[in-house]
């Protein structure tokens, strides 16, 4: 049997503050009745997915698009059908949203979304809306004042809201006493936490996950760490990436997208063949090597979340 394709635009529309997003349940009469959805429908033939989208959140909400970028695009097997979720997160808009097909809309809370049941095909889009643009991996640093004040200036003037504690070399009770440090930092500044290396790390200290090496990841047969821990890793090739999705990784780092002094025997991924492998990843994917903040549209435009940095972030 062939599989019918289905092609549908969704929205992720993201309230005022920034703290809130907009889901619906969907009628209990249709497929995947009574389960939540992010509002939006199929495209019409000759639509584009922002086209299919003004189009959907007009019908069902009663709101008019401002401002969009996209988010992620999800491709998933149901027994009946492929469908390919085209999803656009959705910053500004005019009209107050209601439910016009008679469905009910609420705006929840990021971290209450993991308690709403959703198709099987939005787990990767429900990682997406949680985690920001950029991930900073913190640089080596011998000094723990400098290191401090490093943290300190990237989660207050540039932002940052997801940190992995990168330090290779530190000996283990080093790198502990440094991520109980940069915890406290990131705690303050309502920043995730990620510690890279081993698993049992999280054992010690409370961090907010893990994020593995590309090696780490592939010897791993399963999942890590619990289900309320993120859990990331390095991925440069289709196998990683797989593999990544085998294990249940939330997200992860794709590299090198371009050629970079720390790595320069590597050839580099370049935007194409990015884009081809963010195209099929089942989860989100940083751009990371070379990337500065100024590559973050250009990284959303091809699929990604957005830019992973050391550089961009640690002055
Ligand atoms: N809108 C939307 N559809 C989703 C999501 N997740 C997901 O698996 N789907 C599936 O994608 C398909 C899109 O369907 P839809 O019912 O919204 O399409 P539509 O608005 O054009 O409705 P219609 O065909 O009744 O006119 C459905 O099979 C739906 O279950 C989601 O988050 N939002
Ligand atoms: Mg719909």
């Amino acid at each position: 049997m062939v599989k019918r394709r289905v092609h549908v635009a969704a929205a992720a529309i993201i309230s005022e503050d920034g703290r809130k997003v907009l889901i619906a349940r969907r009628p209990s009469n249709v497929d995947h009745g009574g389960l939540w959805e992010f509002p939006g429908g199929k495209l019409a033939p000759y639509e584009t997915g922002l086209e299919g989208l003004k189009r959907e959140l007009h019908e069902e909400l009663g709101v008019e698009i401002q401002r969009a970028q996209p988010l992620i695009r999800v491709h998933h097997e149901y027994a009946e059908k492929h469908i390919l979720l085209d999803v656009w997160q959705v910053h500004a808009f005019a009209g107050e949203p209601f439910g016009r097909e008679g469905q009910a809309v609420r705006w929840v809370a990021m971290d209450e979304l993991v308690g709403y049941p959703f198709p099987a095909a939005n787990l990767p889009i429900l990682r997406a809306v949680m985690l920001p643009t950029e991930y900073l991996i913190t640089g080596e640093e011998s000094d723990e004042a400098r290191f401090e004040a490093s943290l300190t200036r990237a989660l207050t003037e540039d932002g940052v809201r997801l940190v992995q504690l990168r330090a290779k070399l530190l000996d283990e009770s080093a790198y502990l006493a440094r991520a109980e440090r940069a915890l406290t930092l990131c705690r303050e500044h309502g920043a995730r936490l990620l510690l890279n290396g081993d698993p049992e790390r999280l054992e010690h200290i409370d961090a907010d996950g893990i994020h593995l090496t590309s090696e780490r990841l592939m010897k791993l047969e399963r999942r890590p760490i619990a289900e309320d821990k993120w859990l990331s890793a390095s991925t440069h090739d289709r196998r990683q990436l797989t593999q990544a999705g085998h294990i249940g990784c939330d997200f992860v780092t794709l590299s090198p997208l371009r050629t970079t002094p720390s790595h320069p025997e590597v050839a580099p991924l370049g935007w194409h063949d990015f884009q081809q492998l963010v195209e099929r990843a089942a989860m989100p994917v940083f751009a990371l090597g070379g990337m500065t903040r100024f590559d973050a549209n250009h990284a959303r435009a091809v699929g990604a979340q957005g830019i992973a940095s050391i550089r961009d972030f640690w002055k």
